[in-house]
């Protein structure tokens, strides 16, 4: 499938004036960049918690850079998947939207230039390379998920990229960028904050079965099936809480950080929904918000819970 063609299919049903605002905030995704967001919150707060310092100038240029970073991510996914026929029902690919392949691979790549720029500011701050080589491991991963040769997200392995861009890595550069150090705590609070993400990412992909099938894109979703999938997803949600209460258990994290459990409500409706419409590709396709919307609040509660000690005056912030 050429991108013309792919491009041609796709405008079909873009032509109404109306649903082209629609289309190019769906192409934008404003609610997806919580997800660039969340590690560096979460990660600082940890931070701030166990070093009772912040330090701000470093934690808005990280911000800023990482909403760069996700969309030059974000860009160069619709510009490869224009090269594999997956997107040829994405009305809202920016490459359909604006017929312009180049255009928007380079204005993807200078994106990734400006972020990795403040990445490096935040290096040069601290005479210190390290968060610039984690950051640049991320990036790594968003490329072999979707680039040539490696489109890894094709053989089913975007979740795990995922879950550790945005998890592990992302969380310990976060966290080394405010305190120059290592934290078992943010760790383990990476591991949650990743599953969230990559559970965005799995029930992205309900809707996009057959499209993906058909091109030979082996999503968990085209792996297991819708059903199985739907099945899965309840042990996978409920591992964000079951993580969150064995680490305060443990006394890995305060026990404030139970507020997590404020966003259970949100948990129960995507899996409720997922499992009634799993295979109705119209009526699932909104499930990916309902993960971002959990993905969110669950993210701010755990940070909530790490400074909230501290923020009320409890003394200790973590156990000792
Ligand atoms: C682009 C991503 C998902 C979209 O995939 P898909 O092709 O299925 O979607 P469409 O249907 O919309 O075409 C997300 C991919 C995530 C990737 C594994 C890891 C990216 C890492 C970031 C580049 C790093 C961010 C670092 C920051 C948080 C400091
Ligand atoms: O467009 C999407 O579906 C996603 C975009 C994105 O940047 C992201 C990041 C992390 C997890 C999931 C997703 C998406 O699903």
């Amino acid at each position: 499938m050429t991108t013309k063609a792919a491009g041609a299919s796709a405008n079909v049903l873009a032509k109404t004036p109306g649903t082209q605002k629609k289309l190019w905030l769906a192409a934008i995704k404003p609610p997806m960049y919580s997800v660039a967001i969340m590690p560096i919150v979460v990660g600082t707060a940890i931070a701030v918690a166990e070093t009772k310092t912040l330090q701000t100038g470093i934690f808005a240029i990280f911000v800023f850079a990482a909403i760069l970073i996700l969309a030059w991510e974000n860009l160069a996914n619709d510009v490869f998947d224009s090269e594999t026929g997956v997107d040829i029902h994405k009305s809202h690919s920016l490459v359909h939207l604006t017929h312009n392949k180049s255009l928007i691979f380079w204005l993807g790549n200078l994106c990734l230039a400006t972020g990795l720029f403040g990445i490096g500011a935040i290096a040069a701050m601290q005479k210190d390379l390290t968060v610039v080589g984690i950051i640049l491991l991320c990036c790594i991963l968003g490329y072999i998920y979707q680039g040539p040769p490696f489109r890894l997200s094709y053989q089913g392995w975007g979740e795990i990229l995922c879950f550790f861009a945005f998890g592990p890595l992302a969380f310990a550069a976060a966290y080394y960028s405010q305190t120059q150090a290592w934290s078992g705590t943010n760790f383990a609070a990476s591991t949650i904050v990743g599953m969230s993400t990559s559970l965005i990412l799995f029930c992205s992909h309900f809707h996009q079965e057959a499209d993906d099938a058909a091109v030979g894109k082996r999503s968990p979703i085209v792996r297991l099936g819708t059903q199985r999938a739907a099945q899965l997803l309840p042990w996978l949600t409920g591992s964000i809480f079951a993580l969150t209460a064995v680490c305060v258990w443990l006394g890995v994290f305060p026990v404030t950080t139970l507020l997590v459990f404020a966003s259970l409500p949100i948990a129960f409706k995507l899996c409720k929904h997922v499992g009634a419409t799993h295979n109705k590709p119209e009526k699932v396709s909104n499930c990916k918000f309902i993960a971002v919307a959990m993905h969110f609040w669950s993210g701010i509660f755990l940070g909530l819970g790490f400074v909230l000690p501290q923020l009320l005056g409890l003394g200790t912030v973590l156990p000792a």
